[in-house]
């Protein structure tokens, strides 16, 4: 596996390739990020991981200082899964002065549910990815669903700025018994990390209740809400969207139940597409 650490070598290296296939990362790398890197290897030739971890998608007061970085185990478990190159820029190789120019997407999508409780989070994903995009000029990207919000979020920014790339999504990793694997997962306690499964379980009770014609949106959210917050949990929101824009959905349009709520000092989040469209 070729490693580059700065702009210039990325290019020179990738220059004997057409179809670079990339799965960007923010490291700490488990079983979810390799699915992703094996989904991308059969649709380019050559398959580009990068390690990056964005300070402009943080606020000041979230995890970036903390955020685990696991250099070498990242290496030997992207050279395993078959990964080709590896982009490894430190902050003053992505960001060589501060990076004032910066990519606005819309509101309707960046300012509700993550970008709400996140303010401004996905100005920083967006002009991050924009930024990587330039740099390894992929034919296809590879993102994964756990990150529902913001899968839909870049697919919206490729489709405005008619950039030639093809966005993959790929199926949430779940440990075996349903929590979404997730970096911030290492945050947990022991005791955390049983309790974790009851997010997966909330979505799929939503889930259950939609599918069993419940039509009052509103009760199924306001139960599960209760169900995470009895039990310990702070939940940021709990919500059933219609999956073409994540606004309230009306009858007849295919759902998706989106959560993220902090566990002690962990926040996490997961989803859950429904089959059954809302009645
Ligand atoms: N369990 C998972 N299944 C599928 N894709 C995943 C999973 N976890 C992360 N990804 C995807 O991997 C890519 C890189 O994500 P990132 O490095 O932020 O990992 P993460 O585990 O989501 O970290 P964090 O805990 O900080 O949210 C994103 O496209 C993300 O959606
Ligand atoms: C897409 C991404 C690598 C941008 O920093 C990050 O948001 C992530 O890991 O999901
Ligand atoms: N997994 C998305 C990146 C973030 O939470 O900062």
């Amino acid at each position: 596996m070729y490693i580059a650490h700065t702009i210039a070598e990325l290019r020179d290296h990738l220059a004997a390739f057409k179809r670079p296939a990339f799965v960007p990362t923010m490291g700490n790398l488990h079983d979810g990020h390799l699915a992703l890197v094996k989904q991308a290897k059969p649709l380019g030739d050559v398959t580009v991981a990068s390690i990056f971890v964005n300070r402009l998608q943080f606020l000041p007061h979230e995890d970036f200082d903390t955020y685990p970085r696991t250099w070498d185990s990242d290496c030997e478990k992207l050279r395993t899964a078959g990964c080709d190159v590896l982009f490894a820029p430190d902050e003053k190789a992505l960001y060589p002065e501060p990076q004032t120019c910066k990519v606005h997407p819309d509101p309707a999508l960046a300012d509700i549910l993550e970008g709400h409780f996140r303010p401004g989070f996905f100005i920083g994903v967006c002009t991050v990815v924009m930024k990587l995009f330039q740099c390894v000029q992929p034919r296809v990207a590879v993102f994964g669903k756990k990150d529902y919000q913001q899968l839909m979020m870049i697919r919206h920014m490729v489709r405005q700025f008619a950039l030639p790339i093809e966005i993959v999504g790929s199926e949430t990793f779940r440990a075996d018994d349903g929590l979404a694997l997730s970096s911030r997962n290492g945050y947990l306690s022991e005791s955390e990390r049983a309790e974790a499964v009851q997010l997966s379980k909330a979505l799929k009770a939503m889930a259950e209740a939609v599918r069993a014609g419940e039509r009052d949106l509103a009760a199924i959210e306001a139960r599960a809400m209760q169900m995470l917050t009895q039990r310990g949990w702070q939940p940021d929101y709990l919500v059933l969207r219609r999956r073409a824009d994540l606004q309230a959905p009306a009858a007849g349009e295919p759902l998706v139940a989106l959560a993220a709520a902090r566990l002690g000092s962990t926040r996490l989040i997961d989803n859950l597409e429904i089959d059954t469209p809302a009645s």
